[in-house]
């Protein structure tokens, strides 16, 4: 059997009791099942929800707090037993693990994600389980939004690592046409080849006191991880086997397949971590440019603009029909723009003085 790259997801309700505190059995059950992984020579790495889940009841909440400040006591508290409660469970496999705390703003700023990339690279070399969280005690939502779940905290290191698969373990057995604990009715879908707006509806808010994203933020997640060219599966790991058998194709969940290939950090960083300044609407023929020519943005293709941007920014592109179809860095001014949509080149190079007549060139922009 090929060697690979697993990154595994496990979210709060699965580790965790609504009542707080952390299941033991569990814990110990899922280091079993990726010691299985392990042994079968794949290289895995873990992201873990559970630290707050973990650490309320033993502060004295009565619940899992709402305010800030009482989540970040929480999980100061929680994630230390949780990495006790990992660290004592693998040691039974022989397995090291190691702690690794990310935020959001470590992603945004490429000297840090790549010392954190080169970290996981030498674990993954000494064959130590990496265990990642968000690092909740600093993260706030003032400067730089929380990832707040870790679903999309996984497919970005999934796609940073250029994982080859992810794997989000949750407490429902895939995706289904609506939330099943609504509708019992709701049918299950097997695999998924592109996450469109329609998908997207699909999924609904978390089904726990504990769990926060909800199979919504799960699915973003799997089209980030798609996106960067890891094809994802979310689902249910519950008895013996079955992490194995998720990752060999034969899950309880659902399978999110891509063709795309693993993206270079560049175009990572503009794609998943830049901060959009704008939004430009372009018309059908700059859409199929755009997305199937390979083609540079023109001015001749805007319609609409919003967003007071500045040449260098990064801006998202959507369709007439108000889809995202991706992101560039813009070369011109909000300004600039007004004055020259909808214009010929020839045009704009009598009207306006731009270093570049492409609005967003090829090489700066990225389909989402
Ligand atoms: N279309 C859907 N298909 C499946 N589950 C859904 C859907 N919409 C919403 N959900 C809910 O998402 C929940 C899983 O998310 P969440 O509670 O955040 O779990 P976790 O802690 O594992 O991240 C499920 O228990 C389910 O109730
Ligand atoms: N970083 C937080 C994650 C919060 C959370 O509940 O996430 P999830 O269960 O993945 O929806 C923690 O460890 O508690």
């Amino acid at each position: 059997m090929m060697s690979e790259r697993i990154v595994v997801k496990i979210g709060s309700s699965s580790l965790t009791s609504e009542e707080g505190g952390l299941n033991s059995e569990r814990i110990h059950y899922f280091a079993s099942e990726l010691a299985a992984l392990y042994a079968s020579g794949h290289s895995v790495m873990l992201v873990t929800s559970g630290a707050v889940a973990a650490g309320f009841r033993q502060i004295g909440y009565a619940s899992r707090p709402k305010a800030v400040h009482e989540k970040q006591a929480a999980a100061a508290v929680g994630q230390a037993l949780l990495m006790q409660a990992y660290q004592e469970a693998f040691s039974k496999y022989g397995i090291v693990a190691a702690q690794i705390l990310l935020t959001r703003a470590d992603f945004s700023n490429r000297r840090r994600i790549q010392n954190a990339l080169m970290t996981l690279e030498e674990l993954l070399h000494k064959r130590i389980v990496p265990i990642i969280n968000e690092n909740d005690t600093v993260a706030t939502d003032e400067l730089v939004p929380k990832f707040g779940d870790n679903d999309n905290l996984s497919a970005l290191v999934a796609a940073m690592a250029k994982a080859s698969k992810l794997v989000i373990i949750t407490d429902m057995d895939g995706l289904y046409t609506e939330d099943p604990r609504k509708n019992p009715q709701a049918v299950k879908i097997e695999r998924v080849e592109q996450i469109s707006e329609d998908i997207l509806k699909l999924a609904g808010g978390a089904g726990s006191s504990v769990g926060t994203g909800g199979m919504r933020s799960k699915i973003e997640a799997a089209r980030i991880a798609m996106r960067g060219g890891v094809p994802a599966f979310i689902g249910k790991v519950q008895q013996e086997g079955d992490l194995p058998l998720a990752v060999a194709g034969n899950g309880r969940g659902t399978y999110f397949d891509t063709k795309l290939h693993s993206l270079p950090m560049k175009k990572q960083w503009l794609g998943f971590h830049s901060m959009p300044q704008g939004r430009i609407t372009v018309d059908d023929g700059a859409v199929e440019a755009l997305l199937k020519g390979g083609k540079s943005l023109l001015p001749a293709g805007i319609t609409a603009i919003e967003g007071d941007f500045h040449s260098g920014d990064v801006v998202e592109v959507a369709t007439p029909q108000g889809e995202t179809i991706g992101r560039g860095v813009i070369n011109y001014e909000a300004w600039q723009i007004q004055a020259v949509a909808g214009l010929t080149t020839e045009e704009v190079k009598r009207r306006v003085d731009v270093g570049r007549i492409e609005v967003i060139h090829r090489d700066e922009w990225i389909t989402l």
